[in-house]
């Protein structure tokens, strides 16, 4: 059936800290102002590695950086009036055109603030203004006040990464005589170990410690009643479309995936990218990534590279191995990296096909695209209060590329394509099944499947 565009007064409101005592209200009350002293604490630590590597213009420019993160966390815990951006990055004009757009739909006239407007909005906001504290502030401007968190969790997670280089290159030396259904049972799994690195985020943590410490492939089974839906047969029909299996043809497949955190989540989505191509699933992976410091773990370009390099410089055989055949399929082409700036604007995802033209047309060359992570399940729905039962076509309102996956382990309140009554069970069992990760999601969308 043809997912008719929800008309407007079907579209629930946007979920906002207006609503006292709501997670989205505890996340701006209490977690963003732990994120910004965590920063700042984080730049007070480095300053005597500003003042050895830039002398007295270091030293001013982290004290410069620290008050003005302060400010932002001054503005943000009594409601303040979002302020316009002005630090001449790219993206700014898009930014403000989207405070006017924001400021424009308050009925009250009521300045557009942290706790009266959409908290999608206000969140993604403060990580702007954390890179605009920073740009403003050279020497400051390329430093990454996230980046130890991000390395940390690297290495906090290295049996479990180890145990997945293993396990690939044990499945990529036994492809070939491989079966179809094997080859969709070693898919399967891959998928899975890829949906449950998302638990490690250190933005839901708050920046606390949150690594994967053991092997993810010994817990699939009993995870799997976590799963509240579970596409993962769509998501494999769209690579390898039914009695259509043939182990020697060359595949056309374009894969892209939507990354969210690094570390170990990272790992779990090059592992997957690595067995598509190995196993001739898909011709080339598109990762994409952030162009800044984004939700405390997200992936930058240089977090993409250091894992990489810290792969093909490990002392491991089988992660060594890894690291220089990731390299091969980067500098080959099967891989390849991109992070437009859209990626980092407050916009859902409804919004791309106008706002960023360029990189829906990208998207729509896809065959499948894998959306990771919480950040992007809230962007693919638009972060409303929807119905649980709201089929997720239609939440998506209209984004449809390609065809589509989110691999999501909840962690905001919007969940939906539900069956009746699943989400009230839920609740009654465990009130926060929304927001503490335990439950997943692979939820899948075709522009062909209708
Ligand atoms: O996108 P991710 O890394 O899976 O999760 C992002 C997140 O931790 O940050 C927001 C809460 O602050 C929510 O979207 C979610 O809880
Ligand atoms: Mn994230």
């Amino acid at each position: 059936m043809e997912a008719r565009p929800v008309p407007f007064p079907e579209v629930p409101p946007s979920l906002s800290a207006r609503f006292e005592g709501s997670f989205a209200y505890l996340t701006i009350r209490d977690r963003l102002p732990t994120i910004l002293t965590r920063a700042i604490d984080t730049i007070h630590r480095n300053k005597n590695k500003f003042f050895e590597e830039y002398g007295e213009e270091g030293t001013q420019a982290e004290k410069a950086a620290i008050s003005f993160l302060s400010k932002l966390r001054n503005e943000l815990q009594t409601d303040k009036p979002v302020l316009p951006l002005a630090d001449g990055l790219v993206d700014v004009d898009a930014w403000n055109r989207y405070l006017q757009r924001q400021q424009a739909l308050r009925v009250d006239r009521e300045p557009v603030s942290w706790f009266k407007s959409a908290w999608l909005y206000m969140e993604c906001y403060m990580y702007r203004r954390i890179q605009e504290a920073l740009c403003l502030n050279p020497p400051m401007n390329d430093f990454d006040v996230f980046a130890e968190g991000k390395t940390q969790s690297f290495f906090d997670s290295q049996q479990a990464i180890i145990a997945i280089c293993t396990h690939v290159q044990e499945v990529k030396k036994n492809l070939k005589p491989m079966s179809e259904a094997l080859l969709m049972e070693e898919f399967l799994k891959l998928l899975q170990v890829s949906l449950w690195g998302n638990k490690c985020d250190l933005s839901i943590s708050a920046g606390q410690e949150n690594s994967q410490k053991s092997s993810p492939l010994d817990s699939l089974e009993a995870l799997k009643p976590f799963i509240l839906v579970d596409d993962s047969r769509m998501v494999w029909s769209s690579l390898v479309p039914a009695h259509q299996f043939n182990g020697e043809e060359k595949t056309s497949k374009r894969v892209d995936i939507i990354l969210d955190n690094a570390g170990f989540e990272l790992m779990t989505d090059l592992v997957l990218a690595d067995f598509l191509i190995s196993a001739g699933l898909a011709k080339e992976v598109h990762f994409h990534g952030k162009s800044m410091p984004w939700f405390v773990s997200d992936v930058t370009s240089r977090d993409f590279e250091w894992t990489i390099r810290q792969l093909t410089a490990a002392n491991h055989k089988w992660m060594s191995m890894c690291g220089g055949q990731w390299k091969r399929n980067l500098k080959e082409g099967m891989w390849s990296y991109h992070d437009h700036p859209f990626w980092t604007l407050p916009h859902e995802y409804c919004d791309m096909a106008s706002d960023a033209p360029d990189l829906y047309s990208t998207l729509q060359a896809s065959d499948l695209i894998l959306f990771k992570g919480d950040l992007n399940y809230r962007k693919l729905t638009s972060d409303r209060d929807w119905a649980h039962t709201v089929e997720f076509d239609q939440a998506l309102r209209g984004f449809q590329p390609a065809p589509l996956c989110s691999l999501r382990t909840l962690k905001a309140n919007v969940q939906v394509g539900l069956q009746p009554n699943q989400g009230e069970n839920l609740t009654a069992q465990e009130p926060d099944w929304m927001t503490s990760g335990k439950y997943a999601v692979v939820q899948f969308s075709s522009p062909h499947r209708k």
